[in-house]
């Protein structure tokens, strides 16, 4: 069972409370100068992976207090509930296990009093097996040749996960061309379609449910693309594979269940990069590599299950969004990587995130009376430096970011990879301690700028500083810091729904526009003018039905 506390009610949440009075009167500069421990006490090290929290609006108060307000929300009780596989997913009654998927202990894991392993490592074999023959060149298609191109059909959970994986590796890339297509919108098959021969391409069908729209439209076109160019029926199995938790479905789309990679239904959508829908990475970086990103994650699985709170990493990650999420009223967080290969990071985390915290709903049923999930984005650095940062650096919203960088390059070219972090710790410096007016007037001085000049153009030149960040160094991007990073978020999007009250696991918001879409339809398949919706909509409706 989880726990059900209302953690405004707690007694930490009121010390916070005034405590933040405190706090807000101080900046990080000023925490800095009274305290040369800073690093020391606000960094934690977990293997290859360094967070270093100093850079925050926090002093040893403040994370005494919240670790506190973990422990009144009974975190430990649910940690060890979503481990010991119960029901946690209380609304589609389900208990979230993707932890069982990179269980690498094989200690067993029960769902339902049923040990999970024997069929997750049948899973694993099976993907083993086909991504060998595959990228050996052993399996033919139609004509017999060997498999150049695997196209990945999905969307959202069954697509955001291979491509960030699949991108963030690839520097442990094999021979094969991976694509990815997930928009409905024809031009995303059609043009992915252009690039592949029907002859040396697998489609990897990816769908949780084996439901939806987008994937069964793309899936279709993909076989009717297959067929009109050359293949036969009984050619489909060679090239056609699902990654689904539907036999059912996959049967009556016509895939043969031979070629049927499974999952469960305590896999969600999100979290099922782990599972057969991480077949794409394994093709693309072999099984080996896949295994060592499971071990990765595995690793951090234990470390999230066993460290102390004060210790722990995905724990304090999650208190610090709480502190400006809650006290701070900040909005939105950032997520930074100074790596060109994890350019589609932030883009994961905002499903991750955003539909598992996006509730207004607490566990009873109630709306809540506080802010819960964040606003998730970002983009790599150093493109962000020259974009957005400038609200950051001197807007009027605080964005909490976490900056993420590799000590160690893949592709170490002359002084690349020394600028590129000389930008990551720069900019948290900057963030940080800012440019006061005294500075910039110096600056100007010495630029021989008059006195007048200076007095107009100072305001303009000012950083305020304070803006709170995380950095999390890395000593390389590999399948397993990469496995263990992932993991990391996940576990501190599950902490900050413990606390806020609020089930992660379940995603009906998705829902009400598929529904209506799924109304429309109909209504855009004929000619006659349309009145059954708000004027707005019937506009609208018309007036496409009017151009096309
Ligand atoms: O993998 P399938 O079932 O196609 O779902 C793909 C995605 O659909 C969305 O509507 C959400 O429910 C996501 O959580 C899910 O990842």
């Amino acid at each position: 069972m989880l726990p059900d506390i209302d953690f405004t009610s707690t007694q930490s949440y009121k010390y916070l409370a005034d405590h933040y009075i405190d706090i807000v009167a101080k900046s990080l500069k000023e925490l800095f100068d009274a305290d040369d421990q800073r690093f020391e006490k606000f960094s934690l090290q977990f293997e290859d992976i360094l967070l270093d929290y100093s850079k925050n609006r926090i002093d040893e108060e403040t994370l005494a207090l919240l670790i506190q307000l973990a422990k009144e929300c009974s975190l430990k009780q649910a940690i060890d509930a979503m481990f010991s596989g119960e029901k946690i997913n209380v609304t589609e009654g389900r208990p979230v296990l993707h932890i069982a998927l990179r269980n690498r202990s094989n200690t067993p894991i029960y769902a339902e009093g049923e040990d999970v392993m024997p069929e997750v490592n049948r899973v694993l074999a099976q993907m083993e097996t086909f991504s060998n023959k595959i990228i050996s060149g052993e399996w033919k298609g139609f004509t017999g040749k060997a498999i150049t191109d695997v196209v990945n059909i999905g969307i959202g959970g069954s697509d955001l996960g291979p491509v960030m994986v699949t991108e963030a590796l690839k520097a442990y890339k094999n021979h094969l061309n991976m694509h990815f297509v997930s928009n409905v919108d024809g031009t995303h098959i059609t043009e992915t379609l252009k690039k592949v021969d029907p002859e040396t391409t697998l489609f990897l069908i990816a769908s949780k449910t084996f439901t939806t729209q987008e994937t069964m439209g793309n899936a279709h076109s993909a076989r009717d693309w297959f067929i009109a160019n050359g293949g036969a029926d009984e050619d489909v199995a060679k090239h056609f594979v699902a990654l689904s938790t539907n036999t059912e479905g996959v049967e009556k789309f016509g895939i043969d269940t031979n070629n049927m990679f499974e999952f469960w239904d305590w896999v969600g959508g999100r979290y099922s990069l782990w599972s057969a829908i991480g077949l794409s990475i394994s093709l693309s970086v072999g099984f080996d590599n896949f295994t060592r990103l499971l071990s990765g994650a595995h690793a951090m699985d234990e470390h999230f299950k066993t460290a102390e709170f004060e210790q722990n990493i995905p724990v304090i990650m999650a208190l610090m969004g709480i502190w400006y999420n809650n006290f701070f009223e900040a909005e939105t967080e950032a997520i930074l990587p100074y790596d060109q290969y994890m350019h589609r990071f932030a883009a994961y985390f905002q499903q991750g995130d955003m539909e598992s915290n996006g509730k207004h709903v607490d566990r009873n049923g109630k709306h809540v009376d506080y802010q819960t999930g964040p606003i998730i984005w970002g983009e790599p650095g150093t493109n962000g430096q020259h974009a957005f940062y400038q609200l950051i650096h001197q807007g009027t919203k605080l964005i909490p970011c976490d900056f993420i960088a590799p000590a160690q390059s893949h592709n170490p070219l002359g002084d690349h990879h020394k600028m590129l972090l000389s930008n990551f710790f720069a900019q948290t410096e900057a963030l940080m301690n800012g440019k006061t007016e005294e500075v910039v007037i110096e600056e100007l001085k010495k630029a021989g700028k008059t006195d007048e000049e200076i007095k107009k153009i100072a305001p303009f030149k000012v950083f305020e500083g304070n803006r709170p960040t995380n950095s999390i160094l890395v000593k390389k991007i590999t399948p397993y810091t990469l496995g263990s990073m992932i993991a990391m978020y996940e576990h501190k999007i599950f902490v900050q729904g413990i606390i806020w009250n609020i089930y992660s696991f379940d995603q009906w918001g998705v829902e009400l526009g598929k529904q209506l879409a799924g109304k429309i339809l109909p209504e855009l398949k004929n000619e006659e003018e349309v009145t059954s919706h708000d004027s707005s909509t019937n506009g609208l409706i018309n007036q496409y039905k009017a151009w096309r």
